[in-house]
């Protein structure tokens, strides 16, 4: 049975006051739930945010990480300090981060390797432009993504991988991949993992979608057998909406 995840990113939003008033409302509104829910706050309130949860089931990624053990690389955060403040998750590769800071396959390749190798739970998200779909390249750009980043790792490895498909097209957009479009892919990128580590390792990777998804359209996505949760965005922004997400799953 693969875990079933609903993970809030919350970008470059919140400051510490709104960081610790929505995870305190987010608490209080977290319903019974066998999913693991995650937030990923800001880096400089990742530390707050596990002691605004220290009660609670929810846990605390970051949304990016360097891949230098550590060094002179002025601005940026190593794995050993997000250990080091109990934060053992992080999302990599997200479209934003390849689109405004240059990141690209090779670069996660690394940032993924150092991640599992510190023992981080990585959330890696990938996916096409509307470009790749609209001229029908959207599953083989998907696959040289995954086999870029991932294809590197030990079949050991994937236990502390999660991922998140995530069609740039889709994302802060309000336009969302219909449920049957991410089952298509979701399906593809569990074949494509079980062609290359096998069905045992294909089989117990979490696969969630992100792009606009709400608590209108959240049941209709999470209801298919591939997708085994969400990675949301601007609707994790608001406990009542993050909360219903979270039901729906
Ligand atoms: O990381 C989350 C995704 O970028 C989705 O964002 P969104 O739910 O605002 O479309």
């Amino acid at each position: 049975m693969r875990t079933k995840i609903v993970a809030g990113n919350w970008k470059m939003n919140k400051n510490l006051k709104e960081t610790e008033a929505l995870l305190t409302e987010l608490s209080a509104k977290l319903p019974d739930t066998k999913a693991e829910v995650i937030v990923a706050p800001t880096f400089v309130n990742l530390a707050a945010a596990n002691a605004a949860l220290q009660s609670s089931t929810i846990k605390v990624a970051a949304q990016n990480m360097h891949f230098a053990e550590s060094g002179a690389y002025t601005g940026e955060i190593s794995a050993d300090m997000l250990l080091g403040i109990d934060v053992d998750i992080v999302i990599l590769g997200h479209s934003e981060r390849r689109a405004y800071f240059g990141e690209d396959d090779a670069l996660l390749a690394k940032k993924v390797k150092t991640a599992v190798d510190k023992g981080l739970k990585v959330i890696f998200c990938f996916g096409e432009e509307l470009e790749d779909r609209k001229a029908d390249k959207h599953f083989a750009l998907v696959e040289s993504q995954l086999k870029n980043a991932l294809f590197n790792l030990d079949a050991s490895a994937w236990k502390n991988i999660i991922l998140a498909y995530e069609p740039v097209w889709a994302i802060g957009t309000g336009e969302t991949a219909s449920p049957e479009q991410a089952q298509e892919m979701h399906a593809f990128i569990r074949k494509t993992i079980s062609d290359a580590f096998g069905s045992a390792v294909a089989d117990g990777v979490s696969i969630l979608y992100g792009g606009s998804v709400k608590p209108s359209n959240a049941a209709e996505i999470f209801s298919k057998p591939d997708v085994d949760g969400g990675l949301i965005g601007g609707a994790s922004l608001v406990a009542s909406d993050f909360v219903a997400i979270i039901e729906a799953i």
